[in-house]
């Protein structure tokens, strides 16, 4: 039981030594961390907070998680007699009730033909999990850059997730995932686009590749392209969290560029294995992967090869504008060897094996666009509301709410268009996807990460300094605005790929047609 206060008793304790401050009707007694307040003692001490209801004030200079952390909740000592606090601390799991910051799917009285009770059930577990595992993890890593932890990595595994981020297929028979709540047969590109939109709530870009992308991309062609005798060795226990993968592709010398790629594999005299020399840039994970799934130029071509770290295999971290906890990779090959039996695909047909990846790779990165986009419209809204300029909330603006109404329009086309593709896919096989989707899914990831630079600039131009100040109210802006270009290189730059989207819809163009 809280103890009770009047207004008339906190207002006697109103000076340095003997500081109190009401707060959404909580009482703080704030004398002996006065000279440790991060704002300084002077704000506190000034005569219309000291001993006052500082609740305002409070609201316009710090994120409602600042009193939510343990060192700061012990500062209360009690709660006003008869009043109600207002401001509600997140419960793990819990929807945004503020405008446009769930996808519509998850508004209260809208409809969608595409998620059933399943998807819902599914969400709701994944967000639980997410708020209490993943987002405080996120926080710290992306912060201190050290890797994800051992801890985290089997939670995912018990619950199989893991194996679902690889999306339906013959890879999940047999699983439980996430304890059950969808059957392996059941699960499809809307369950695996919920699991990626979950997580990019984290709003910690450098984690959200920490924790595991290399498997989502890296993975795939050993499971579509590897003979049953490398899956049985690699994938359990990749999926189970005991060794890692990264996807090695891009070089210092070509990046979008496939076919320019100059790392080689030669076979050796005895025709057993494949010697690979080379380096691989900006490679995920790489800092701390056990295997890597490589793009090489052989001599029928290109050759996709899985290479087990040892000798010959050296990874050293590269500084990028996000987290070091993504591990991301200088990788060299010096002689380094694998068996003739790790070639995924055919020899020379290694395009094949990309151009097949490609597609899931982009499109999943399409939906954490989507989300994290949509995580800055409820900064900005929250922000615009509670922060007042010129004696007004900045939302009584008209530039404001038209920087906000360009920002929400954007998360909602990308939404919606991904959330057609998603059904398409959840309705072709692997291939037809391939053929009638690569266009699609380029030009929705080229639309949404440029409107999503869009977005990062007029978010910060909302929140001023603190759109550019990496703790407070602004961090979660400052953090977007550095890493928003991240979603639009990696997996192909938007330029490449709005061409690619227009040669594939110049290929099928019919011959009989004219204006
Ligand atoms: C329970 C009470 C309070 C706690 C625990 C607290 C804690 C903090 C923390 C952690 C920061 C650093 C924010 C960051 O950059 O991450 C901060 C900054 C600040 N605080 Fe407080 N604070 C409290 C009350 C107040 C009050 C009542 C005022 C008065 C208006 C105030 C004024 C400020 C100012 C001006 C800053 C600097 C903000 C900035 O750099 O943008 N604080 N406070």
């Amino acid at each position: 039981m809280s103890k009770l206060f009047t207004f008339e008793e906190v207002a006697k304790h109103n000076k340095p030594g003997d500081l109190w401050v009401v707060i959404d009707a909580k009482v703080y007694d704030l004398s002996r961390f006065q000279n440790l307040h991060p704002g300084g003692i002077s704000v506190l001490s000034d005569e219309e907070v000291a001993g006052q209801d500082a609740t305002e004030a409070f609201y316009s200079l710090h994120r409602a998680e600042v009193l939510d952390k343990p060192q700061y909740k012990r500062l209360q000592i009690g709660v006003i007699q008869g009043q109600e606090s207002i401001i509600k601390s997140p419960v793990p799991g819990d929807l945004s009730l503020v405008p446009y910051a769930e996808p519509s799917w998850l508004a209260p009285g809208f409809h969608s033909p595409y998620y059933t009770e399943n998807h819902r059930k599914f969400q709701v577990a994944i967000r639980k999990f997410v708020d209490e595992f993943i987002y405080p993890e996120a926080q710290i890593k992306e912060e201190d850059g050290t890797r994800i932890s051992q801890e985290l990595v089997d939670r995912m595994a018990d619950l199989n997730i893991n194996a679902l981020r690889l999306g339906p297929g013959k890879h999940l028979k047999g699983l439980k995932l996430m304890g059950g709540i969808v059957e392996p047969e059941a699960f499809d590109y809307f369950h695996e686009l919920i699991f990626t939109q979950e997580m990019a709530r984290c709003g910690a870009r450098g984690f959200g590749d920490g924790l595991l992308s290399g498997l989502v991309i890296g993975l795939p062609p050993v499971l579509n392209f590897g003979s049953e005798e490398l899956k049985a060795r690699v994938v359990p226990e990749v999926f189970q969290g005991k060794k890692f993968i990264s996807l090695a592709i891009s070089e210092a010398h070509a990046g979008s560029d496939v076919m320019g790629l100059q790392t080689t594999a030669v076979k050796s005299e005895d025709g057993k294995e494949w010697i690979i020399n080379g380096t691989k840039k900006w490679i995920t994970n790489g800092t701390f992967s056990d295997y890597f799934t490589v793009g090489c130029k052989t001599e029928d071509g290109f050759t996709v090869i899985l290479v087990e770290r040892g000798e010959g295999v050296e990874t050293k971290a590269i500084k990028t504008s996000y987290s070091a906890t993504a591990g991301t990779a200088f990788v060299t090959f010096d002689n380094a060897r694998a068996p003739i039996g790790n070639t995924l695909g055919e020899e020379g047909g290694g395009i094949f094996v990309m151009l097949s990846n490609f597609n899931h790779e982009r499109w999943v990165m399409c939906c954490s666009s989507a989300r994290s986009q949509r995580a800055v419209v409820e900064e900005c809204l929250k922000w615009s509301a509670q922060r007042k300029a010129f004696g007004k909330p900045l939302n009584s603006l008209a530039i404001i709410r038209a920087k906000l109404a360009a920002m929400i329009s954007r998360a909602e086309c990308t939404q919606n268009w991904l959330e057609n593709i998603t059904y398409q896919m959840c309705n072709m096989s692997y291939k037809q996807q391939a053929g009638k989707l690569a266009g699609q899914i380029a030009f929705l990831k080229a639309y949404s990460t440029s409107g999503a630079q869009e977005t990062a600039k007029d978010a910060v131009q909302i929140f001023g300094g603190r759109g550019i100040t990496r703790t407070g109210m602004g961090r979660f802006i400052e953090h977007y605005h550095r890493t928003a270009g991240f979603d639009a290189l990696l997996g192909g730059a938007e330029d490449v790929l709005r061409d690619l989207g227009v040669r594939q819809a110049l290929r099928v163009m019919p011959r009989d047609t004219r204006l």
